[in-house]
C-alpha cells in the first residue's frame, strides 16, 4: 500500500472501518484480566490478542488497524508468526501506542501530563522497521471544577506534548493518532464537558500549526461530548452526537485525515449508538469512525476468559461488537441488531 502519510490516515478511516485499541499498557490489561480471572503474563497477553488478530472476519472486513504496545509489536504468536504479520495478512494497519503514560503535573494537583518524548525520534525509526506505519499518544484531561482542574497549564503542555510527538511521527514516515482525553469519570455535566474538549481542542490545532505539522497526515482520537460518569445524568445519543459535532465544528480542521473515538468506560452499547447518532446527522467535514479498546474487547475478553476452548466463541463476540461499530461508522446501525446476535 502507499507510504504517503495522507493514504495511511485515510486506510485508517476508509468506509465502515475502525481502529482496534489492542495497546493496553501492562498494568492496564492487568486490570482487564483481573475482571476475568486470567493471570496476566507475556503468554497470556500473547494469547489473548492473537485471539483477536486471528479473528478472520472482523479484522478483514470492520478494522483497518490496530494500535499495539510495544511487548505485542515484538511479540510472535504461538506459531512462531510475528503478530504484525498475522496483522498485515488481514489487510489491517499496524500501529503502535508511543507516550510513557500520564504523571502527576508538578505544581498543578489533580493535573496530569504525558511523557515520552525523550528518545522518541529514536524509538519511531525502530518502530517503523518494525511494521509500524501510525502511532498514538494519548493526554489524559480530567475534569474537577471545584478544584480548578484541569488547569489551562495541563491543557496547554499537553497539546505541546502531542505536537511535538506528531511532528516526530511524521518525520519518521509514521502517521500520529492525536488523543486528547477529556475523561467521563467526573460529576460534570455535558455542557462543562463541551467547555473541557473545546478548550483542549483549540489548543491543541493552534500546537499543531506551530510545529508545523501536516494535517492531512493526522487522525485524531476524541472523547465524545457526554456528562460525566458520576452526574448520575445520562445523554440520549441525540443530544451526545448534536454537541460533539457542535464542538468539532468549531474546533477541528476539516483538513485533518480523519476522527476515531476513543470509547472512554461508555458500556459496549452506548458506545456503538453515539457513534451511529454522530453519523446519522451527516454529512460531516470528516470521516467519523471508532478507535475502541474497551468497548470492543469487553465482550470478548468475557467470553475468552483465558480458555483455549473459548476462542471460537470470543472470536464471535468480537466479531458482533466490529460488525455493530461498522454500522455505526456508516450511520445504519439500529438496537434492534444486538438482540438478533
Ligand atoms: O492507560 P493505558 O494503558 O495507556 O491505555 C488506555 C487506553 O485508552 C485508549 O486510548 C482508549 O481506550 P478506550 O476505548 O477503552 O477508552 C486505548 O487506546 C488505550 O488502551
Amino acid at each position: 500500500m502507499s507510504e504517503r502519510l495522507e493514504d495511511i490516515a485515510a486506510a485508517m478511516v476508509a468506509d465502515g472501518k475502525g481502529l482496534l485499541a489492542a495497546d493496553e499498557s501492562s498494568g492496564t490489561i492487568k486490570k482487564r484480566f483481573d475482571v476475568i480471572g486470567v493471570e496476566s503474563t507475556a503468554d497470556s497477553r500473547r494469547d489473548y490478542r492473537e485471539m483477536m488478530f486471528r479473528a478472520k472476519e472482523a479484522m478483514t472486513r470492520y478494522i483497518s488497524g490496530v494500535i499495539l504496545y510495544d511487548e505485542t509489536i515484538r511479540q510472535k504468536a504461538a506459531d512462531g508468526t510475528p503478530l504484525v504479520d498475522i496483522i498485515k495478512a488481514t489487510g489491517a494497519i499496524p500501529g503502535i501506542k508511543v507516550d510513557a503514560g500520564a504523571k502527576p503535573l508538578a505544581g498543578y494537583p489533580g493535573d496530569t501530563i504525558t511523557e515520552g518524548l525523550d528518545g522518541l525520534r529514536e524509538r519511531l525509526a525502530d518502530y517503523y522497521k518494525l511494521g509500524a506505519r501510525f502511532a498514538k499518544w494519548r493526554a489524559v484531561i480530567d475534569i474537577d471544577v471545584a478544584k480548578g482542574v484541569p488547569s489551562a497549564t495541563s491543557i496547554g503542555s499537553n497539546a505541546h506534548a502531542l505536537a511535538r510527538y506528531a511532528a516526530l511521527c511524521q518525520e519518521a514516515g509514521i502517521v500520529p493518532i492525536v488523543e486528547p482525553e477529556v475523561l467521563m469519570d467526573g460529576a460534570h455535566d455535558i455542557g462543562t464537558c463541551y467547555e473541557i474538549s473545546k478548550a483542549t481542542l483549540t489548543k491543541l490545532y493552534t500546537e499543531l500549526y506551530a510545529a508545523r505539522v501536516v494535517l492531512e497526515g493526522t487522525i485524531l482520537k476524541p472523547n465524545m461530548v457526554l456528562a460525566g460518569k458520576k452526574s448520575g445524568k445520562t445523554s440520549s445519543p441525540e443530544e451526545v452526537a448534536e454537541k460533539t459535532i457542535k464542538l468539532f465544528r468549531e474546533t477541528v480542521p476539516a483538513a485533518i485525515g480523519g476522527i476515531a473515538f476513543l470509547s472512554g468506560g461508555q458500556s459496549d452499547e452506548e458506545a456503538t449508538a453515539n457513534l451511529n447518532a454522530i453519523n446519522a446527522i451527516g454529512p460531516h467535514p470528516w470521516k467519523l469512525t471508532f478507535s475502541y479498546g474497551r468497548a470492543l474487547q469487553a465482550a470478548p475478553q468475557k467470553a475468552w476468559s483465558g480458555k483455549a476452548a473459548n476462542v471460537a466463541a470470543a472470536q464471535a463476540a468480537f466479531a458482533h461488537r466490529a460488525h455493530m461499530n461498522h454500522l455505526a461508522a456508516l450511520g445504519k446501525w439500529q438496537p434492534e441488531l444486538e438482540q438478533a446476535a
